[in-house]
C-alpha cells in the first residue's frame, strides 16, 4: 500500500491564516534555554492583527516563556521578534501602552487596595477607561476597598485582568488567565473578553489548558510542540478537516497504517488510530475491505485533538 492510495491533502496544502492581515507579532529562529535545557528551538510564528489565538502546549511544553519572551519580559538567546513591526528588545516604551499581559500568577503589591492599585496603573497610561474598571469591579464582585494581599487567587485573576484590559489595548496576552476562575467567572471573563477584542485591530493570545474556553471564544489554534510552533489554524478549519479514524480488525496490527495526510497514528490493541486530514473516505473503505478490518470515521474534539497533536 501507498500512502497516495488512502488519502490525499499532504499537511503543505493546509490553508494559512489571512496573512493579508498586517502581522502583530513576527518571531523568527526563536531560541531561549535554561542552563541546558532547550526550551524554544527555533521557532517561527506569525499572528495576523485582530485574531482571537489559543495557544496550547503540555505542562512544560514553554508556553509561558514564550509569552514572556514575546513581551521583553525574558531575555532570548536568538532569533528576532517583532511587535507592531518593531524589534522587540526590551519591555517598556510607547508601545507597551498599547500591550495588555496577564501573567499567570499575580503577587505584586499585597499591601495596596485594589482601588489604589488601579488608580496607580491608570497612571502609567495614555489610555485608560475608568467606565469599564468600574463596571468590571462590580460584575466581577470585587471589593475595591479590599487589599490585594488579601484576595483569593482567583479574585487577583480577576483584578489582573481588569488592569490589562482597562488600557485599551491593541495586543493583549494573557498566561492561563481563567485557570483560577469558577465556571461562573470563566464564561462571564470569556464573554467580556471577545465583547472587548473583537473589534478591527486587536488581537488576543492566551494560553489555556480548558479546550471549552477555546470553543467558546472560536479561536484560532496554536499548538506548541517540541519548542516549535507546529500550526496556527482556525478551530472551525481544524474541526471540518480533521478526522480520527479507526480500523479495527481481531489480529490486530503490527504498525499503523501509513496515509497521507495523517497527523498522528498509533496501534492499540485491535484498533489502529489515525488523526487524518481531509481523509479520502472512499479509500479508506477499499483499505478497510482489503484488510479484513471495520472502519470507524469521527470527528474529534478539541480535547480529543489536543491529546492526540499536543
Ligand atoms: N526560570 C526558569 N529556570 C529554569 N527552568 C525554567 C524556568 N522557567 C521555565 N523553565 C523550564 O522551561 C520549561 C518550560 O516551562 P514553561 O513554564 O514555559 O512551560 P508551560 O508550557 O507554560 O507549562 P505549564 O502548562 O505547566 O504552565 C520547563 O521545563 C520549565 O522547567
Amino acid at each position: 500500500m501507498t500512502a497516495s492510495n488512502l488519502a490525499a491533502a499532504p499537511s503543505a496544502s493546509m490553508p494559512a491564516l489571512d496573512l493579508a492581515a498586517p502581522a502583530v507579532l513576527q518571531v523568527r529562529g526563536l531560541e531561549k534555554s535554561f542552563k541546558k535545557r532547550q526550551v524554544l528551538k527555533g521557532l517561527d510564528w506569525s499572528v495576523p492583527s485582530g485574531r482571537v489565538v489559543g495557544l496550547l502546549g503540555r505542562n512544560g511544553a514553554g508556553k509561558t516563556t514564550l509569552l514572556r519572551c514575546l513581551l521583553g519580559l525574558s531575555p532570548i538567546d536568538g532569533g528576532s521578534i517583532e511587535l507592531f513591526g518593531d524589534p522587540m528588545l526590551e519591555p517598556g516604551g510607547d508601545r507597551m501602552h498599547r500591550v495588555g499581559f496577564v501573567p499567570q500568577t499575580f503577587d505584586l503589591f499585597p499591601w495596596m487596595k485594589v482601588r489604589a492599585y488601579l488608580d496607580f496603573t491608570a497612571a502609567f497610561y495614555a489610555r485608560w477607561d475608568a467606565t469599564l474598571v468600574d463596571r468590571l469591579l462590580n460584575e466581577w464582585e470585587l471589593d475595591a476597598k479590599q487589599k490585594i494581599g488579601e484576595l483569593s487567587q482567583g479574585q487577583r485573576q480577576k483584578l489582573a485582568i481588569v488592569r490589562a484590559i482597562a488600557p485599551d489595548p491593541d495586543l493583549l496576552v494573557l498566561d492561563e488567565p481563567v485557570a483560577s476562575l469558577d465556571p461562573q467567572a470563566r464564561r462571564a471573563f470569556m464573554g467580556e473578553l471577545l465583547a472587548l477584542m473583537r473589534a478591527p485591530g486587536k488581537t488576543v493570545i492566551f494560553s489555556t489548558h480548558i479546550t471549552a474556553d477555546l470553543e467558546r471564544a472560536d479561536a484560532d489554534i496554536a499548538l506548541l510542540r517540541d519548542g516549535r510552533i507546529q500550526f496556527t489554524r482556525p478551530l472551525a478549519e481544524l474541526r471540518e478537516s480533521l478526522r480520527r479514524v479507526v480500523f479495527t480488525r481481531a489480529e490486530g496490527w503490527s504498525h499503523a497504517p501509513v496515509v497521507a495526510g495523517a497527523l498522528k497514528s498509533h496501534v492499540q490493541g485491535e484498533q489502529a488510530v489515525l488523526l487524518i486530514e481531509n481523509p479520502l473516505l472512499d479509500s479508506l473503505h477499499a483499505f478497510a475491505d482489503r484488510e479484513n478490518a471495520s472502519l470507524r470515521v469521527e470527528t474529534p474534539t478539541l480535547e480529543d485533538l489536543f491529546v492526540e497533536l499536543a
